[in-house]
């Protein structure tokens, strides 16, 4: 190999490195704002130039996780990287419950990173209207964080009915995502919520903007306002 080919060897080393490092250093950020505690949540940054995407491991302190600790995985879904099993009593490492979530999300958007947050204002929203098929707002700031959406737009997230188990939610998060085409989010009731954007600063922003919007309407909710009309007035029996 010339000293060309292992520059740009070197170079490509350090990307997905600096990666694995960066979404441990976000889901440190993460728990901090009651998104990942628990062990509940997960996160994934995929690479495209490089054909591979990093996913969070299952069932850990997911604060405390460190580069070592990230799967990664082939554009395929194969393995890449599989971290290393740690000292007794330490379990083998397992990639997350929302492998295959995430992999739907990157199949059928152009994603660059995904964000399972497990925020209680996400499982609230979804609560105080358990009927409901979709969060809907308008009239409010922060909907101008979200990709495509300005003010006076009503911003309208689906919601998923919960599972027993995380891959269970496959076929009703595919259903959303035909059935709402301008959806870079999706929540599941009593559960959390994904967020995703093109790239992880996007899809960062964009988790703040929703985590701020979910908690708006909470508090409007109790304030007898409905959050989804244009004046947030009082609450009708019906809405
Ligand atoms: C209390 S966490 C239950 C599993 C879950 O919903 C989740 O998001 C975490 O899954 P992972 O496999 O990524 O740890
Ligand atoms: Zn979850």
């Amino acid at each position: 190999m010339d000293s060309h080919s292992k520059s740009g060897q070197f170079w490509k080393i350090k990307q997905v490195t600096d990666s694995m490092a960066l979404v441990a250093e976000l889901c440190g950020h993460f728990y901090k704002m009651g998104w990942v505690s628990g062990t509940g949540g997960a996160m994934s940054v995929r690479l495209h130039h490089l054909g591979l995407i990093i996913m969070t491991p299952s069932g850990v302190q997911k604060e405390r996780m460190t580069a070592e600790d990230m799967f990664v995985k082939c554009s395929d879904g194969s393995d890449f990287i599989i971290p290393p099993v740690k000292a007794s009593p330490h379990k083998p490492p397992k990639c997350s419950d929302c492998n295959p979530l995430f992999m739907k999300i990157y199949e059928m958007r152009n994603a660059g990173a995904i964000i399972h947050s497990h925020a209680m204002e996400a499982c609230l929203v979804t609560m105080i209207r358990p009927l409901s098929k979709d969060f809907r707002i308008t009239h409010m700031e922060m909907i101008k964080g979200i990709e495509g959406h300005g003010y006076y737009d009503e911003l309208i997230v689906p919601i998923i009915e919960n599972a027993a188990q995380e891959g269970e939610l496959i076929n009703s998060i595919t259903e959303v995502l035909e059935a709402y085409p301008r959806t870079n989010a999706v929540v599941v009731r009593n559960h959390g919520v994904f967020i995703w954007g093109e790239s992880w600063i996007s899809a960062k922003t964009q988790a703040e903007c929703y985590h701020y919007l979910f908690d708006a309407a909470i508090k409007l909710h109790q304030l007898g306002m409905d959050w989804s009309t244009p004046s947030h007035g009082p609450i009708k029996r019906s809405s």
